[in-house]
């Protein structure tokens, strides 16, 4: 299988629209993130039991102030104004007045509390996240300290939230706690009129959070995926139009503004049906208390006790709901995503905003420390593959982990699903069962071409100039970076002939092996996480191949090679044998031991070394090689 030009592949590669299985996978997700960050949240509270009982101790005031609120209220009328006793009246009211100060000093303890709380949760979050990111991206500090800056970042938004959140849920506890015990003071059955829509609103309320949470992670990452796809559209009009390529790149436009459409709309009907848990837990309990006030006076309830629950009502119990959830549906929301970065994944995912050219944190990863957990550049899960319904599947529930650094060569018989294989893990054709997954989160959705570059066997060179070449899967590539392409890649006679980097080129002056190198130069160029050559150096000969590979090795973070020489598979950590639907991995040497096949690929591979050649020379060189396979 020959490949697409790479972004007309990436383009329209048929990673499938959110549907509903996505949906199901955010929820899933997300209820994840909530058990591990309650997992590190819970022993960090409970090392806090101190500060935890101070602000015990000043919020008991508040509910002490909101207690004196609506009592006060109910017997300065009942006691004082109703009863001709103007002066008990007036002493009722300056009380619920005075009860204000000690709820003014314990906003001042809470406030001081706080930082005890949230100060050492941020302390934490930078120390955890510094180490980390120097870790897993050491020997570039470059990309390091950006990781660093933007952790610092994140962790102000977990503190922020974390701070927010402590403080509505304390104020919501404390304020209900005083109102609910003032309700049942002035009579019981209150407590029987306003207690259940206060619960079915509040329990509605908590049953969206984990959906909507969901949705708006699938939103924002069609949002990302469009956004994405249309930049890398855009720069790229010319070179789409000169490649008949618009219905694709158009159909997947559509495909991603319809997935947008779609996950906007989903995250609207929640949000309604937040907006009636509000209602129902804060607008309904005054309703149904004035529609139940003659049944609750014929129970005992005098007029003072119905206006002091009304006071309970929308002075105390409504303004607290409404805080606590408005907490908890945005800083709540935002603290576990940021959280679950935190505790749940040994990196953050590369941040295209880490650099204006979207060079994040992509670089090949040096050492792995047995204390970090690093994030599969991709993942196969029981992927099968056939090209048709009736057709023999090529892929067999495969399973394969890329973690960042690695190095896999796929070798094979002709027609074993090589090209296939470097097809579905590069996101250009859709597995028929199973899941590809890019970076810790399922492909599907993702913007192909920010995560992957696929080099196919017949590369993709345009007219234009040897800069525009090179530039094209990253436009903006300052010209250090060209230049180290050209020489890591072996470019530079082809460059030198041409005339330079801005001298014309056209492509039917190039032999396959020169656009070969145009292309692996083009590789070096892009950042992309994971590098995925199909036979792409097939027409280089064994030299320029190693130096192209070794160089491709070093920049790109995981790399994939469909092996087309033995050398190929030598100089990768690890090898996958395919055979039919049976595959087998290891090391080159463990295989050699193990799989018969990997052992008579290997006798047809060695015996034949063409000659070294200059790259324009590659093709005889190839040439010869492959009449030997
Ligand atoms: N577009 C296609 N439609 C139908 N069958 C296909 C298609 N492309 C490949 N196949 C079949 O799928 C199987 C695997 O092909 P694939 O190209 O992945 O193998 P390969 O190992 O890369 O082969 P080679 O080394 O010759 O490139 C083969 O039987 C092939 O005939």
């Amino acid at each position: 299988m020959t490949g697409a030009p790479d972004d007309v592949s990436g383009a329209h590669g048929s990673n499938d629209s959110r549907g509903s299985s996505h949906s199901g996978s955010g929820r899933r997700a997300e209820q994840r993130a909530l058990r591990r960050v309650a997992a590190e949240g819970l022993p960090f509270l409970r090392a806090r039991t101190r500060v935890l009982r101070g602000l015990l101790g000043w919020s008991l005031l508040e509910f002490a102030q909101t207690f004196a609120g609506g009592y006060a209220v109910a017997r300065a009328l009942d006691d004082g104004f109703l009863a001709g006793e103007p002066r008990t009246g007036t002493l009722w009211l300056a009380l619920a007045a005075v009860a204000v100060v000690p709820a003014f000093l314990a906003q001042r303890g809470v406030f001081a509390g706080l930082a005890d709380l949230v100060e050492p949760l941020r302390d934490g979050l930078v120390r955890r996240a510094t180490a980390r990111a120097l870790t897993t991206e050491g020997g570039n500090p470059t990309t390091g300290t950006g990781a660093v800056s933007r952790v610092t970042h994140q962790s102000e938004i977990a503190r922020d939230g974390w701070a927010g959140l402590v403080l509505a849920l304390r104020g919501f506890v404390f304020t209900s706690a005083g109102a609910l015990a003032g309700l049942a003071t002035l009579s019981p059955l209150l407590l029987v009129v306003v207690l259940p829509p206060l619960l079915l609103g509040t329990g509605l309320f908590l049953a969206t959070l984990i959906p909507m949470g969901a949705r708006q992670r699938d939103y924002l990452d069609a949002d990302e995926a469009f956004a994405a796809h249309t930049g890398r559209t855009t720069a790229a009009l010319r070179d789409i139009a000169a490649t008949g390529a618009a219905d694709p790149i158009a159909g997947r436009s559509r495909e991603l503004a319809e997935a947008q459409t779609a996950a906007a709309r989903s995250l609207a009907r929640w949000s309604a049906l937040r907006i009636i848990a509000l209602a129902v837990g804060e607008r309904l309990p005054p309703v149904l208390l004035l529609a139940a006030a003659p049944w609750l006076m014929d129970h005992g309830l005098t007029t003072g006790g119905l206006i002091g629950a009304f006071t309970y009502l929308t002075t105390s119990l409504a303004p607290a709901l409404n805080a606590l959830l408005a907490a908890l549906g945005t800083a709540g929301g935002r603290l576990l995503v940021v959280l679950d970065r935190f505790t749940g994944r040994a990196e953050l995912p590369p941040d295209p905003a880490a650099a204006p050219d979207g060079r994040g944190a992509v670089h090949r990863t040096v050492p792995r420390t047995a204390a970090v957990v690093p994030v599969p550049r991709a993942e196969l899960r029981q992927v099968s593959f056939a090209y048709g319904p009736r057709a023999r599947p090529v892929l067999d529930r495969l399973d394969l982990r890329l973690l960042p650094g690695d190095h896999l060569a796929v070798v094979g018989p002709s027609g074993s699903g090589k090209s296939t294989l470097a097809a579905v893990l590069a996101g250009v054709a859709r597995p028929t069962a199973g899941e590809v997954r890019w970076l810790g989160r399922p492909a599907a959705g993702q913007e192909p071409t920010a995560v992957r570059t696929l080099l196919p066997q017949q590369p993709y060179v345009f007219t234009g100039t040897l800069r525009d070449n090179l530039r094209y899967l990253r436009p903006g590539a300052p010209d250090g970076d060209l230049a180290a392409a050209v020489t890591a890649i072996g470019l530079d006679a082809l460059a030198a002939r041409l005339g330079g980097l801005d001298a014309p080129l056209d492509p039917r002056r190039l032999s396959q092996g020169e656009r070969q190198l145009v292309a692996l130069g083009r590789a070096h160029v892009a950042t992309a996480p994971l590098l995925v050559l199909d036979e792409a150096t097939s027409h280089l000969d064994p030299a320029a191949e190693a130096r192209a590979e070794t160089a491709l090795a070093a920049r790109a973070d995981t790399l994939v090679v469909v092996a087309h020489r033995l050398s190929s598979a030598r100089r990768a950590a690890r090898v996958l044998v395919m055979d039919g639907t049976r595959t087998e991995e290891g090391t080159p040497d463990e295989l050699l031991t193990r799989s018969a096949l990997f052992r008579e690929l290997t006798g047809r591979w060695a015996p034949p070394q063409a000659p070294e050649a200059p790259p324009g020379q590659a093709d005889q060189a190839d040439q010869a090689v492959r009449s030997s396979r």
